[in-house]
């Protein structure tokens, strides 16, 4: 019950929204075209009555006719079953659409994605928002589908089976009981001892399947993190740690993946010794209509496939258990995800002032370990201030609250009014054109001119001639060049307040001069507060600060 609502809540939005009209036209189309199909197959049914008497009696005048209407049939079932699925898939990927869009939204919401990151994080997001979203609409559509599907065919088969059976006479302690339709009561109690079965030998597929998709995602993020690393490890020349942790979380998704195996291959005899039983089953249980010349042997065909049909729609639920585990797991890791970004406070909106002023501010980790108290600082516009402290003290997370992405803090903060940019020690810098990356996030169309002047500025001429040029710049350019580029954005961006946290430890001391000298000419508006260990750029600063005498007591 548990289980859908946690569905309900991920699928009604999309569902009952009217702008998704659309999408229900489709999904009905694919489900009348799958009604049309079984319609069809319940003429089959009567063509195999037919077929098999005409065979019987060797017939073969009745034959020929026979097999052209078996060439229209099967044609129409092909066209009407490639359509009904082409629709459902059309479904499934609008639905997936919406669903991917909306998870994504909600992550990148208030900071949400970040603050995700400070706490418990549920894990790989990744894997959640790309994969999870994708097998969760797809398994929904086709279980719902086939699901209808099953209990239509159930419907235009039971009748004829119903038929068929007739009345059976068993002698019972000297009186005789008339069972009618007792061939469709032995499908029912056939199908309903299948599912009884597939439960209590797939029932532990549910736990066993959410934790190989965690595996595998785990196993797929720790791959991503070599190659983002790839340079680092190759100098520490850790390639056979690299391995044995990666062959770990291998072994790991293997010993899952064994207990999936065997949990599988005891469902698979299960259902397979059901389905293949299930084709003669109704052969047995029609011989005492034959017997008793009820039906002929064109009829004890129609009843084997009439009882087949009505036995696959009772024992949809059997067929469909291993998706419906793998869909479960996905429900629950969805549902988690979406329950983790609810939760998440957003981030604070500080006021905003004339000046960056902060007054008694406490900082504290996300666990609660205080870091800095009493705080008192201000940045009058167009100042500047140098920021100094041992290593840990906290200078990082004070840029950081300021510039309103911590929330862990207690006393009030103002910015300054305007623009405010941070810069970290490790600038990050997207893949795609060098234009792109220096232009970061701006949409601005920002002339060549402009972009080759501030490459000039912050000494990267020489890669002018690469604007359009597109890889990993992350990858390609030097650490010192990786955090010039950071400080050639600041100079496009033109913000009000520009906070630097080591932003120039990759540059030698004279080269940061230059860029900080540089930083001040070019926007003489824009207010400066940097850390830096770096002492040749103590003169360039109007004002010091040693956050030193604001460390909390441990
Ligand atoms: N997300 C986090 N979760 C837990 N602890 C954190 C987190 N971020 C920072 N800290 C802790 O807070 C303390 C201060 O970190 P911070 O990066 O602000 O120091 P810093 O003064 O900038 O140091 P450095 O000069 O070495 O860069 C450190 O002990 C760090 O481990």
């Amino acid at each position: 019950m548990n289980l859908l609502k946690q569905f309900w809540r991920l699928a009604g939005p999309y569902w009952f929204n009217k702008r998704n009209w659309f999408s229900w036209v489709l999904l009905g189309m694919s489900i009348g075209a799958s009604l049309t199909m079984i319609e069809i197959t319940v003429w089959l049914n009567e063509w195999n009555r037919d077929f098999y008497d005409a065979l019987a009696e060797l017939n073969v005048d009745a034959i020929y006719p026979l097999l052209i209407d078996f060439c229209w049939l099967v044609a129409i079932i092909v066209l009407l079953k490639v359509y009904a699925d082409w629709l459902a898939e059309l479904v499934q990927i609008r639905w997936r659409q919406w669903m991917t869009e909306g998870l994504l939204e909600r992550w990148f919401a208030n900071g949400t994605y970040y603050r995700m990151t400070l706490g418990e994080e549920p894990d790989n997001p990744d894997q959640r928002i790309a994969e999870d979203a994708r097998l969760l609409t797809s398994d929904s559509v086709e279980l719902f589908v086939g699901a209808i599907k099953s209990t239509a065919v159930l419907i235009a088969f039971t009748s004829v089976l119903w038929e068929l059976s007739g009345n059976l006479a068993i002698p019972w302690d000297g009186e005789v009981i008339h069972i009618t339709g007792y061939l469709f009561w032995v499908a029912l109690i056939y199908a309903i001892f299948g599912t009884g079965l597939t439960q209590f030998f797939g029932h532990k597929l549910h736990g066993l399947n959410y934790q190989q998709q965690r595996k595998e995602a785990n196993f797929r993020a720790s791959l991503l993190r070599k190659r983002d690393n790839a340079e680092q490890i190759a100098l520490f020349k850790g390639e056979a740690k690299e391995q044995m942790n990666l062959k770990g979380g291998f072994t790991d998704i293997i010993g899952n993946w064994r207990m999936l195996m065997n949990r599988r291959k005891n469902l698979g005899l299960v259902v397979n010794s059901y389905h293949e039983t299930a084709k003669m089953v109704p052969l047995f249980a029609g011989i005492p209509a034959l017997m008793a010349e009820v039906i002929t042997i064109g009829g004890l065909f129609q009843v084997r496939m009439a009882f087949m049909k009505v036995y696959a729609g009772f024992s949809w639920f059997v067929h469909s258990y291993e998706n419906l585990t793998r869909w479960s797991a996905t429900v629950v890791r969805i549902g988690q995800f979406l329950e983790a970004m609810e939760q998440q406070q957003p981030l604070p909106q500080p006021e905003k002032d004339q000046q960056l002023d902060c007054q008694q501010l406490a900082l504290f980790t996300p666990n609660g370990k205080p870091l800095l108290d009493k705080v008192e600082l201000t940045l009058p516009p167009h100042s500047q201030l140098l920021i100094s402290g041992v290593s840990g003290l906290g200078k990082s997370t004070l840029l950081r609250t300021l510039a309103g992405i911590w929330p862990f803090y207690d006393g009030e903060f103002k910015q300054a009014q305007g623009h405010t940019m941070l810069m970290p020690q490790k600038p990050y810098l997207p893949s795609g054109s060098l234009r792109a990356c220096l232009s970061y996030p701006s949409e601005a169309d920002y002339d060549d001119q402009q972009l080759v002047q501030v490459l000039h500025d912050v000494n990267l001429t020489h890669l002018s001639d690469n604007l359009s040029f597109e890889c990993e710049w992350q990858q390609r350019l030097s650490g010192g060049e990786q955090q010039r580029l950071s400080l050639a954005r600041a100079l496009l961006a033109k913000p009000d307040t520009l906070i630097l946290d080591e932003a120039t430890s990759s540059l030698d001391e004279a080269s940061a001069k230059a860029m900080i000298e540089t930083l001040k000419q070019q926007l003489p508006q824009t207010s400066l507060m940097m850390v830096s260990h770096q002492r040749s750029l103590q003169p360039l600063f109007e004002r010091q600060l040693d956050l030193g005498r604001f460390a909390a007591a441990q």
